[in-house]
Formats: structure tokens, sequence, C-alpha cells
């Protein structure tokens, strides 16, 4: 496969629609994450894959920062933040308070600092044969499996100040070795383990 099939799209689609009918804070993630009314934690994406979290918490006013160890994955959000930031108006708004960083979120995490910490690794091959989103088929193409996911979260659990919320297919084994959350939001697919600190 090749790079042609990495494309970012903050403009348009998914991502649009998501943005016009999404649901705003009553969304999981931002549940998860602690968005309320009247508070609007700042947030690391350690995981920043497309982008898509980070983009959804950004629109909701939080200053994102995005980590991502993928030359490739890495290289196509950028390109893919540039372009939303040319296009102006709103998503350029939005695109404004995220910033892209490249390497091991395990190794910049000390160095950082944030209220919530969110984790969206690649999630183990699903036991049905029910068939993953084609987006993260391809991106699977680039970056293999995550099996260093346990070490992420504990650094996570280190750095975050309020809160890690640690994002996984709904039926999916617990990581080992991780404490359990203090709740869980349930999805149809995914399930978000929040993990409250301090
Ligand atoms: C499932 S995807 C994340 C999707 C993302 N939440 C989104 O909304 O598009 C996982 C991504 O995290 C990256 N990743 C996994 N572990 C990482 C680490 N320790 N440091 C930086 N990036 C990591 C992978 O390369 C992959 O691109």
């Amino acid at each position: 496969m090749s790079k042609d099939h990495l494309i970012c799209d903050f403009t348009g689609g998914a991502v649009g629609h998501r943005l016009k009918f999404g649901g705003g804070r009553g969304q999981a993630l931002p549940k998860a994450a602690g968005f309320t009314k009247g508070r609007t934690p700042t947030v690391i994406d350690a995981t920043a894959g497309f982008g898509r979290d980070a983009f959804l918490l950004a629109s909701l006013g939080a200053e994102v920062t995005l980590i991502e160890r993928s030359a490739d994955v890495h290289g196509m959000l950028r390109e893919g933040l540039e372009r939303a930031s040319c296009a102006g108006g709103q998503v350029a708004d939005i695109v404004s308070r995220m910033t892209l960083l490249f390497g091991d979120a395990k190794e910049l995490l000390p160095e950082l600092s944030a209220d919530v910490i969110v984790v969206d690794p690649m999630h183990p091959p699903r036991k049905t044969k029910a068939l993953v989103k084609k987006e993260m088929r391809v991106l699977r193409q680039f970056v293999g499996a995550d099996p260093d996911a346990e070490d992420l979260v504990k650094v996570a659990l280190e750095v975050a100040k309020k809160r890690v919320v640690l994002k996984w297919p709904a039926k999916g084994d617990p990581l080992p070795n991780i404490k359990k959350p203090s709740h869980q939001l349930m999805g149809k697919s995914t399930r978000y383990d929040v993990f409250m600190l301090g």
C-alpha cells in the first residue's frame, strides 16, 4: 500500500460532519476527558494517528498537543494540519489550538504537562469477523501493532494532572498490569477507561 492512501482531511467528509452534527461535549470522548459546560481541560493526545480525536477536542476549545511516532503518519498529519490552516475560517481556528510533535510519547510525555492524556493505541485484532473501519486498516499497514501500549499508559498515569483516558475495544481485555479504571464509558464498539488522578 502506498503513502497516497494515508490522507488526513480536516476540512470535509466525516470530520466536517462530526463537527456540525456530532453532539459537542455530550460525546463519549469529551465526557471521558472531563469536558463540562464550564470546564475545558488541556489535553495531550499521546497517539495522534489521523488526528480525529484531537481535532474533536480542539473543536471544543481545548489546547491539544498531539504526539505521533510513525514518520509516515506524522508527515500525513502535518500536511493535513497545514491544509486546514490554509483553508481559513472555523477549521483554521480549530487547528491553531493543535500542536503536533514527532516522537515516542513514552519519551516525550515526561517533558510535557496537561490536565488530560488520551491514549488510543492500535487495537488488538478483533475476535469477531466484524471489519475494522477502512482507515484503521490502512493505518495498521503503516504502523503495525502497538505492543508497548501498557508502558505508555503507565507513563501517562505518572504525567497527567487530572486524568488519563484509554480508548479501547468495548469487549477488549484490560491491559495487563494497569490498575482498574475509575470508571468506563461504553460505546458500541469502543469503550473509554477513565483513570482519575490526584
Ligand atoms: C489507533 S491510532 C490513533 C487514532 C487517533 N485516536 C485518531 O483519532 O485518529 C494509534 C496511533 O498512535 C501511534 N502511537 C502508538 N503508540 C505511540 C507512542 N508510544 N508514541 C507516539 N505515537 C504512538 C501509532 O503510530 C498510530 O498512528
